[in-house]
């Protein structure tokens, strides 16, 4: 795909190719005839998209890299205390093999030195008839989405040469920071760097890190939060060796080099960086893997500090229920006391992840609004993540408002934050749609503000609106005429197209009437509930009927057939006549009634 972001890649990638500093690692003979101007970057989403420049797909040896994901390993196993007891989480200022333990203890620094490496190597233990070494591959598969694999060419050379790090292993064993036969760890140790992988299965690696642990493309759950914050901290401060202060500095991500040439970075919650080019520099990190993160960080903004700003406030949009009535059609009485009093319910939407920042607005606001507001909806159906702090921080606010004798509700698809509250001992109404967390709001309005306005649940036709022009006796001798049907929740009266078939009065229940919306959904337009009239719009020879009629939940309505009426013209003209008068001088009110509410429901 030509995309803005892959085209801004191909420009680095083309301009830091011309980048020549620095050498390959010649230190492990295997890895020494590496082509110094291979060259690839790929960037990884949280959600899993991945663009790619370059040589993304050659294979190189992961090397130091393998660190933090050996260490997520032993923290998920053993826990932070348990680990702690045998490395720190300093940085140390150190190169990467630096022969250095903390003074008394002979405690590494941190995981990501050698030192520390080969201690967390050795706190992996096999099980489930796994080895220790075939745990630590499956999880570097995970983590990158696809089975990895040992170079043995590689793991040979260095088994061999690595006398540096031999000596590390029993250095630990004598201060018994490794407690059994360091041989074998060591070995292990050589074989996760020896692990092949390319930038593409790093950057996904990095982004399964960024997703709080959860493999974007998988979904597999990899690590749990709490090592992924852990394991990330500790490559804030150590993951560049001795130049971790520089890099924080200038690229502002948790990091990991390795000396075949890879650098994978990690921007939490957002994406993870890889590039792979040999040539390092003097600290034993690829030159032009700094250089590209050093761009990506300023172009992109990829800083911590820069991507912290993006916890702005969460709130979309704040009115009251006078701009976005319910739908339900009401009585006269009823629509001016919501008219008057529709500015003491407001409703609050909110959209993006509502963690401390995108909380702390909705709070704020909730605590700014008017003494005269009596109820508040909170619209969360375009919010992605709540977070626990989130929560917590909702619920003291739903506290507040009810000390002051005010109520919040919730419109969500999953009802997952009225579930959370409620763990908290809060009850708290949720809905689906906005419609009927408003409808509920203005029924508590007119209880409130209008005393018995509130519909009754039963309306005969008789006693209906659309007839009460009609002298009483003839309103009865039509309903004598007219036949009972009942429908089922989700059942559908009307369909779009049906010739005229009467006209419906609805006795108990509501239905839901909606046209066809864009790409096959359904617009919804209005909730008609009992004393209300329907199918009347369709009479005449060239009408259909326009909307689809549904039955929102059991339904009773009496029907004044077709049939019916055209027996009543020729019987009583004179009452058709006034029939029609009163039917159209409802269903122009009630046309105008549905455009309106239509403007407003369109994005209900
Ligand atoms: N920084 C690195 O990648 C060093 C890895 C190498 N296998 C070593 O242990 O020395």
């Amino acid at each position: 795909m030509d995309s803005p972001i892959e085209n801004y890649l191909r420009r680095i990638h083309a301009e830091l190719a011309g980048l020549k500093d620095g050498k390959p690692y010649s230190a492990i003979p295997a890895m020494a005839n590496v082509n110094p101007d291979c060259f690839g970057i790929a960037l990884a989403t949280a959600d899993g998209y991945v663009y790619e420049v370059g040589d993304t797909r050659e294979e190189f040896s992961i090397q130091s890299i393998s660190k933090p994901f050996t260490y997520a390993l032993a923290l998920a196993d053993l826990g932070m205390e348990a680990v702690d007891a045998k490395v720190d989480v300093e940085p140390s200022g150190d190169s990467f093999n630096e022969i250095s333990l903390a003074e008394g203890t002979g405690r590494p620094a941190n995981a990501m030195i050698n030192a520390g490496a080969l201690t967390a190597t050795s706190l992996v233990k096999g099980s489930g008839g796994r080895s220790r070494f075939k745990r630590i591959l499956d999880t570097y598969s995970a983590f990158a989405g696809r089975d990895l694999d040992v170079n043995q060419r590689i793991y040979t050379s260095e088994a061999r040469s690595g006398h540096r790090n031999t000596a590390l292993g029993y250095l630990l064993r004598s201060f018994g920071i490794i407690e059994t036969d360091p041989a074998p760890i060591i070995k292990d140790y050589f074989r996760q760097c020896s692990v092949m992988v390319n930038a593409r299965d790093l950057a996904l690696m990095a982004a399964t890190l960024a997703n709080s642990g959860r493999h974007p493309l998988s979904g597999d759950e990899v690590l749990d939060l709490a090592s992924v914050e852990r394991v990330l901290s500790v490559m804030t401060t150590c993951g560049m060796y001795d130049d971790a202060g520089s890099w924080i500095s200038s690229v502002g991500m948790p990091a990991k080099s390795g000396v075949a040439g890879g650098i994978l970075a990690v921007l939490p919650g957002q994406v993870g960086l890889a590039v792979y080019s040999p040539p390092l520099d003097a600290h034993g990190n690829s030159v032009r893997g700094v250089a590209v993160s050093q761009r990506l960080s300023h172009d992109l903004g990829l800083h911590f500090v820069r991507a912290a700003r993006t916890g702005r406030s969460a709130i979309r949009a704040i009115y009251d229920i006078t701009a976005a009535p319910s739908g339900i059609r009401r009585t006269d009485e009823a629509a001016e006391i919501l008219a008057e009093h529709g500015h003491r319910v407001q409703v609050i939407e909110l959209n993006g992840d509502l963690l401390f920042a995108g909380a702390e607005s909705m709070v704020r606001a909730l605590t700014e609004l008017p003494d005269d507001v009596e109820l508040v909806v909170a619209d969360l159906r375009s919010v992605d993540e709540v977070s626990d702090v989130a929560i917590r921080l909702i619920a003291e606010a739903e506290d507040m408002l009810r000390r002051s004798g005010r109520e919040l509700a919730f419109v969500e698809l999953e009802g997952t934050v009225a579930a959370s509250l409620q763990e908290l001992g809060r009850e708290t109404a949720s809905f689906t749609t906005r419609s009927a967390a408003i409808e509920w709001c203005e029924n508590r309005m007119l209880e409130g503000h209008g005393t018995e306005l509130v519909l009754p649940d039963t309306i005969e036709p008789a006693d209906s609106p659309a007839l009460s022009p009609l002298d009483p006796d003839d309103a009865q001798l039509l309903q004598d005429m007219m036949e009972d049907r009942t429908y089922d929740d989700g059942d559908v009266v009307r369909r779009v197209g049906q010739r005229f078939g009467g006209v419906f009065f609805i006795v108990s229940g509501q239905i839901m009437t909606s046209i066809p919306g864009p790409d096959g959904s359904r617009v919804k337009l209005a909730t008609l509930g009992p004393g209300m009239t329907f199918g009347e719009m369709a009479m005449g020879e060239d009408r259909r009927q326009e909307t689809t009629v549904k039955a929102s939940g059991p339904v009773q309505v009496k029907v004044l057939t077709a049939d019916a009426i055209d027996e009543l013209a020729e019987q009583d003209p004179v009452l058709s006549m006034n029939l029609w008068k009163a039917l159209t001088q409802d269903a122009y009110a009630r046309v105008e009634q549905y455009l309106r509410e239509a403007a407003v429901r369109i994005h209900d």
